[in-house]
């Protein structure tokens, strides 16, 4: 059987960078940026205050109280233009420009105005509550990379670097197929023994937290015809997703049935639990990974293969799913073949650690426990039994 990794390497192979498209500011968010952004000015343009009161020389004001006659003012948006002398001020409001000549702000509630004089009672430094120009940003200044997954405070900066349209890359529009004559869609009636499509569910959330745009094609029956003609909606999508129906039951159609309709299979089963019978291939020129049925494979396999192919096809690291270490909280036997993601529970011990208790049924079709899980313990392929306290490697969910 294929380890993960040379499976995983199988799946990037089989997928390329989507191209880029233009979307406004305001419907950017959650998708991912296609370039730099560079600034296209400086922020702020010029020396601005930070304060209300006053533009000042610091010299005029080493000694307090000192008596300054006030100018003119020099609101936000606005200006005073002439240049401060010996004894001058300007009256200046938060994010006014700061007059030449003037050196620092003195806030007003540190002086009194009477008439065209004003006095100051206490001393600045020069530079005291002055913004200076590009003190945020300088134009040509990249502010945004490449690849980055646009968030609320991504876009503010993108606003304010005066960029009403960003390129990001196209969705992948990702195709979900349930099978599965048992499963009937959330809010029907099941009838006896049948259950509900969860997986259909957990996918189209998947996608979506992955900045792809999920089709659901609905439930396949058990039935060779309608599952080729389900299929089909998938002509068109970045990726085809199915579930269930992987595995070696006489019901387990997936792979003869799209065989016979084209679907070239690179590898089926691979050394991972949970998700041994794994598919991997391509039904005509849709990319297809056939997830497994239970419940806990189809979401912890989408998580360790779907989303590196789907951060590949949007420009980012496919590779970058993080793995930390933490503390094993009671003792593992030993593991077999297979590459093992052990659902598990956070909590810090007292000298700061985090710390990982596996749960002690490790079910497949435990979606309530996957639910509660906050991480995937990975063990490798026959790593020998360890004890409590030892260091594990855990991706968290
Ligand atoms: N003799 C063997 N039996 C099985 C093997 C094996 O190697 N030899 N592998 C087991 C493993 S591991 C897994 S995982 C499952 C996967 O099987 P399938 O992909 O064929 O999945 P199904 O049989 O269709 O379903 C399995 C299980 O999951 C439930 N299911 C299916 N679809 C959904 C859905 N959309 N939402 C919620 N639950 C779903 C289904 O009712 C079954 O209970 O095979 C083992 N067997
Ligand atoms: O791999 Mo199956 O996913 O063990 O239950």
């Amino acid at each position: 059987m294929l380890s993960v990794e040379e499976a995983l390497e199988r799946i990037l192979a089989g997928f390329t960078q989507l191209s880029p498209e233009t979307v406004s500011l305001h419907d950017a968010l959650g998708r991912v940026l296609a370039k730099d952004i560079k600034a296209r000015l400086t922020q702020p343009p010029t020396d601005v205050s930070a304060m209300d009161g006053y533009a000042v020389r610091s010299a005029d004001i080493a000694t307090i109280p000192a008596q300054l006659t006030v100018l003119g003012e020099s609101p936000a948006g606005g200006s005073y233009d002439q240049c401060l002398k010996v004894g001058e001020a300007v009256r200046i409001f938060t994010g006014g420009p700061v007059p030449q000549g003037a050196d620092c702000i003195v806030i007003q509630e540190n002086t009194q105005q009477q008439g065209d004089q004003v006095t100051v009672n206490q001393s600045e430094s020069a530079g005291r509550y002055i913004r200076p120009a590009g003190l945020d940003f300088k134009e040509g200044q990249v502010g945004l990379e490449k690849g980055t997954i646009l968030t609320a405070r991504d876009l503010a900066l993108a606003a304010a670097m005066n960029h009403p349209w960003l390129e990001v890359y196209r969705k992948p529009r990702v195709a979900i197929l349930a099978t599965g004559n048992e499963i009937v869609l959330p809010g029907e009636t099941p009838g006896p023994n049948q259950i509900i499509s969860s997986n259909t569910t957990a996918l189209m959330s998947f996608v979506r937290e992955c900045g792809g745009e999920p089709i659901s094609l609905g439930i396949a029956p058990d039935d060779g015809e309608a599952l080729s003609t389900m299929a089909r909606g998938a002509e068109g999508a970045d990726l085809l997703l199915t579930t269930g129906g992987a595995s070696v039951g006489d019901h387990d159609l997936v792979r003869s049935v799209l065989g016979k309709q084209g679907l070239e299979i690179d590898f089926w089963r691979i050394a991972m639990r949970p998700g041994k019978p794994l598919i991997f291939g391509k039904l005509g020129n849709t990319p297809m990974i056939g997830l497994p049925g239970n419940p806990v494979s189809t979401l912890v396999c989408a998580y360790i293969f779907a989303r590196p192919a789907l951060w590949k096809m949007t420009g980012q690291d496919p590779y970058s799913q993080r793995r930390e270490r933490a503390i094993l909280a009671n003792d593992l036997g030993e593991n077999d073949k297979r590459q093992d993601y052990l659902r598990a529970q956070l909590t810090t011990n007292d000298k700061g650690q985090l710390l990982a208790t596996p749960f002690s049924r490790q079910d497949s079709a435990m979606l309530n426990l996957l639910r509660k899980a906050d991480c995937l313990l990975i063990r490798a392929p026959f790593a020998p039994a360890i004890k409590k306290d030892c260091e594990v490697e855990i991706i968290r969910l």
